[in-house]
């Protein structure tokens, strides 16, 4: 099948709008290939602080005629997406010896998990944490050492950050490394029904505990479709991992091989080998509108239409909304995965998974089948999934049927005609919804607005027993100069028991929610936000607020809206405690949403 005309059209319009941008991005990365190699560069006291503490490794190092494999690194106990990579470098640096390499922990970033952080001030780092993870990772990479990096993170804004900075480092190759997900637990949906039963009381704080361990219960990404796992699917759509890496479980024989294979192939595609695959090659817009068809296919994360526009400026490509609005129109929502449906990522896999997914994608022209990735040239290869022979990783032909048509569907035959995120304009500015979880009854929503300044007053409102009829909660101040654009996510059980008891809800804020967000039509990046001024600070409580994704509108009908002066909010608070005082310079300097709330891009 020829490439879809759309998805042809928006990737010449990308390639258009970034020309100037990418020609001198691509000829920095040039001309820091055409340096050679890292080491050359380094005096021998350099490289022998580099080296002294590679026991058995100084000397292949010092010769500098094999190849070093740096190693950036997410590990921490807190996210269990992540608690995994505390093994990952001992065994990449036994595979990277096996093979004549070397390689060597070229540093670590943090990492936030958004779960602990959920409806905490920490939230307010969150999107930060994005920029500072990208900053951390080009410490780690500025010791200059390395022919190729590969890179272990998973979840929300560690892989944004990790692949900006790979686009920034992008004359060096580079691979992703997942852990993959936690073996499925309680069921993502009767979590949430638990989670209900206390918002109004049915059940303790006992029994709410329980359900959460029983569902989040071990190593390895949460199984629920949100961002971390959105962002495996983009790293497979945009040949950044190895085909199907994303979602074989931790703490298994495959895995482990996955990540030795990993490794092999880093060493293998370096400046010093015959098969050179810098990352900035490997991130063309081609790969970009890859990643964003598949963001649309799965019903992914809405986080990914803020981070996509930042990472894809770290490698010269201008991504602009409306570029998601064209290939969401084109592209079959293909899977139901939860928030989008009962099941999870493990399940998803089992149904044929991603390598389903891009065959049948690839099949209907609605993917660019000639890029270039880390496996190999073609995205043919991610249509192929991996298996265990004699303790190493082969690939075989993926599954070309789906296993289960309740999770996955063809091309031919979708649970929607288009994408899972829809774009809304009006006089209320630019703002989005995640489209696939929320009933199709309830994509159009008008309601008397209640204005809040915090996700709390509307948990007090609630319990106050204030909401008894339809409302749009206006919930502002939430933006990424406010307070860091944290996920509202908290809120989620709270509209649900409200929508539960008839009543049309829906949430409109400048702030974000969670890939895990869904069933409450929601109205979320509203930019620009109110603490710029934006018209969200024009709405009072009892205007008429008219939500309509279906038609991409988002609009007060209030008749004097246009001539009302923006209230403004004492914001002074959000400037200190749980370390809000170090991101005074990300909250001054923070983009708009609509490119990414980037600081550092
Ligand atoms: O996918 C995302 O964007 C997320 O941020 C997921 C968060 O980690 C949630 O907070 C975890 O889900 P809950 O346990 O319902 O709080
Ligand atoms: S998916 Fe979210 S909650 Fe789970 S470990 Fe990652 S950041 Fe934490």
């Amino acid at each position: 099948m020829s490439l879809n005309a759309t998805v042809s059209r928006v990737t010449q319009r990308i390639e258009q709008r970034s020309a100037e941008l990418r020609t001198a991005y691509m000829e920095k990365m040039r001309r820091a290939a055409e340096e050679g190699p890292r080491r050359a560069h380094l005096t021998c006291g350099n490289q022998a602080h580099a080296f002294a503490a590679a026991l058995g490794d100084q000397d292949a190092l010092a010769a500098g005629r094999s190849p070093n494999l740096g190693i950036v690194t997410s590990y921490n106990d807190m996210l269990s997406a992540h608690q995994p990579f505390e093994s990952y470098p001992a065994l990449i640096k036994d595979a990277a010896r096996a093979i004549g390499g070397t390689a060597q922990v070229a540093g670590g970033v943090p990492a936030m998990c958004d779960g602990v952080t959920q409806g905490q001030v920490g939230m307010e780092l969150s999107l930060f944490s994005r920029d500072v993870i990208a900053l951390a990772a080009g410490v780690a990479l500025s010791h200059n050492v390395f022919d190729s990096a590969v890179y272990l993170g998973v979840c929300d804004k560690i892989v944004p950050g990790l692949v900006i900075a790979a686009a920034t480092f992008g004359y060096i190759p580079g691979i992703f490394l997942p852990a993959g997900p936690m073996p499925s637990g309680l069921p993502n949906d009767e979590k949430a029904k638990v989670r209900q039963k206390f918002a109004t009381g049915e059940v303790g704080r006992d029994a709410l505990m329980k359900a959460e361990m029983a569902s989040y219960h071990s190593p390895g990404t949460c199984t629920f479709y949100g961002t971390a796992n959105s962002n495996q699917m983009l790293m497979e759509f945009m040949g950044l991992h190895l085909p199907g890496a994303s979602f074989v479980n931790p703490g298994t024989p495959l895995r482990d091989a996955l990540t030795v294979a990993g490794a092999e192939r880093a060493l293998e595609i370096t400046a010093l080998g015959n098969d050179y695959r810098p990352v900035c090659d490997v991130l063309d817009e081609k790969a970009f509108v890859n990643g964003i068809v598949g963001l649309m296919a799965t019903g992914g994360s809405t986080n990914l239409v803020l981070h996509l526009p930042a990472m894809a400026r770290a490698a010269g490509i201008h991504l602009a909304l409306e570029d998601f609005d064209e290939l969401s129109s084109v592209t079959p929502l293909m899977a139901k995965v939860y928030p989008n449906g009962l099941a999870d990522v493990n399940h998803f896999h089992a149904a044929g998974g991603l390598g389903y997914m891009i065959g049948e994608l690839l099949d209907a022209g609605l993917l660019h089948p000639d890029t270039k990735t880390v496996a190999g040239d073609g995205l043919a290869l991610y249509a192929q999934e991996p298996k265990l022979k004699d303790g190493r990783v082969v690939w075989e032909p993926g599954s070309r049927e789906t296993q289960n048509d309740r999770i996955l569907r063809p091309v031919t035959d979708p649970f929607q005609p288009s994408g899972g995120l829809a774009q809304m304009y009006g006089n209320l500015g630019h703002g989005m919804m995640k489209v696939s979880a929320v009933a199709p009854e309830r994509h159009v929503i008008e309601a008397p607005a209640r204005v809040f300044h915090d996700q709390d007053s509307v948990k007090a409102a609630f319990k106050a027993g204030e909401f008894s009829s339809d409302t749009v909660v206006v919930v502002r101040f939430q933006g990424p100069q406010a307070n860091g654009m944290p996920e509202l996510h908290g809120l989620t059980p709270t509209l649900a028991v409200l929508q539960d008891r008839g009543l049309k809800v829906a949430l409109v804020t400048d702030g974000r929610m969670s890939g895990a967000s869904g069933k409450v039509p929601s109205a979320i990046h509203i930019s620009p936000e109110a603490a710029a001024g934006g018209p969200l600070a024009k709405v009072r409580d009892g205007d008429l607020i008219r939500v309509d994704a279906t038609n991409g509108k988002i609009e007060c009908l209030a008749p004097d809206f246009d001539d009302r002066t923006p209230v403004t909010a004492d914001l002074t608070g959000n400037g200190h405690g749980v370390g809000r005082e170090l991101f005074e310079v990300f909250r001054k300097n923070a983009g708009i949403a609509a490119t990414g709330a980037g600081v550092v891009v």
